[in-house]
C-alpha cells in the first residue's frame, strides 16, 4: 500500500533544447500484469546532467536501462523514446547504434581483463577503424576527457584490471566515450568508489557535460545536489516529481520528495 498518491506530482517544464524525451514509459518484467515502472515522461536538457533519485526499488534503473534498450530481454515495455525525432522503443531500431548514441556506465567498473589501450579501441575497431593514428587519438581524447590521461600515459599498455577502483571507473567512462556518444547514463557510477574517487569521477562529469548530456542513478543526495542540473523522484515505479535540482533540495514541491530527501524515509 503506498503511503504517498501517485496523483500528486509536479512536472516542471524544461524550457532549454533537449537530447531526449521519453511519453507514457511502462516497463512489465516477464509476465507481469502490473508493471514495475508507471508511465514515466520525462525531458532531458541537452548537456545538462539530469539525476535519478528515489528509495530502492522504486524503478530508476528499470527506467535508465530503457533509455538504451537494455531491458529488451526482459519483458515488454510501453510508450515512447524519442531521441532525434525516432522512437528507440520500435522493433525497426537498431540497438547496437543505439547504444552507439547513447552509452552506458555501470555501478561496478567492468573494464575488459586487456591493457589500458585496448579497452578504448576494442569497440571502434570492432566497427572497422583500422589507422593506427586515428586510434591513438582516440586513446588519449578519451583518456584525456576523463582525467586519466596524465597518469597512465607511459603504461597505456598495462593491463586496465591492474587500476585502482576509480580509475578503472574512468576507464569506462573513457571506452564508452571512444565511440562519441551524445548521452551518457550511469547507474550508481561512484557506490563503489572512494571519496577522492568520486570526486574525481563527479569533475569529469562536469567536463563531459559541455558536449554530453547525462542521466545518473544515484543513492547519494550529496552527489545529486552537486552534480545535477535537474532531478527526478522515482516512488513505487512512479515518477512524483520533475525539478530543477535546487528546488528539488530546497523547495519541494511534493511531500513524499521533501520527506526523502530530507531523510525521514529511504
Ligand atoms: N530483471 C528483473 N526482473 C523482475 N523484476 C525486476 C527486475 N529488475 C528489477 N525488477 C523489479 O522492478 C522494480 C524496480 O527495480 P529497480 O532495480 O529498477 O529499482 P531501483 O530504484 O533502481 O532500485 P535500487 O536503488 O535498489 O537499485 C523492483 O520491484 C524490482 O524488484
Amino acid at each position: 500500500m503506498a503511503e504517498y498518491s501517485f496523483e500528486d506530482t509536479y512536472t516542471l517544464p524544461v524550457k532549454e533544447p533537449l537530447a531526449m524525451q521519453t511519453k507514457n514509459v511502462s516497463v512489465y518484467y516477464g509476465k507481469q500484469e502490473t508493471p514495475s515502472l508507471h508511465q514515466v515522461s520525462m525531458d532531458f536538457a541537452e548537456n545538462k546532467i539530469t539525476a535519478l533519485i528515489g528509495p530502492s526499488g522504486s524503478g530508476k534503473s528499470t527506467y535508465l536501462r530503457c533509455l538504451n534498450r537494455m531491458n529488451d530481454e526482459l519483458g515488454r515495455i510501453d510508450g515512447e523514446i524519442l531521441y532525434r525525432g525516432i522512437n528507440l522503443n520500435s522493433p525497426q531500431v537498431n540497438v547496437y547504434e543505439t547504444r552507439r548514441e547513447i552509452g552506458m556506465v555501470f555501478q561496478h567498473p567492468n573494464p575488459f581483463a586487456k591493457s589500458i589501450r585496448e579497452n578504448i579501441t576494442f569497440a571502434p575497431k570492432l566497427y572497422g577503424i583500422k589507422d593506427q593514428q586515428k586510434l591513438d587519438q582516440m586513446v588519449e581524447e578519451s583518456l584525456k576527457s576523463v582525467a586519466l590521461w596524465d597518469e597512465v600515459k607511459d603504461s597505456l599498455d598495462r593491463s586496465a584490471l591492474s587500476l585502482s577502483g576509480g580509475q578503472q571507473q574512468r576507464l569506462c567512462i573513457a571506452r564508452s566515450l571512444a565511440m562519441d556518444p551524445k548521452i551518457i547514463l550511469m547507474d550508481e557510477p561512484a557506490s563503489a568508489l572512494d571519496p577522492i574517487s568520486t570526486s574525481k569521477l563527479e569533475e569529469t562529469m562536469q567536463t563531459l557535460k559541455k558536449d554530453h548530456t547525462i542521466i545518473i542513478v544515484t543513492h547519494n543526495m550529496q552527489q545529486a545536489a552537486r552534480c545535477s542540473d535537474y532531478c527526478a523522484f522515482f516512488y513505487l515505479g512512479h515518477v512524483l516529481e520533475f525539478n530543477s535540482t535546487k528546488d528539488i533540495f530546497s523547495n519541494p514541491k511534493i511531500k513524499a520528495t521533501n520527506d526523502y530527501v530530507s531523510g525521514n524515509f529511504g
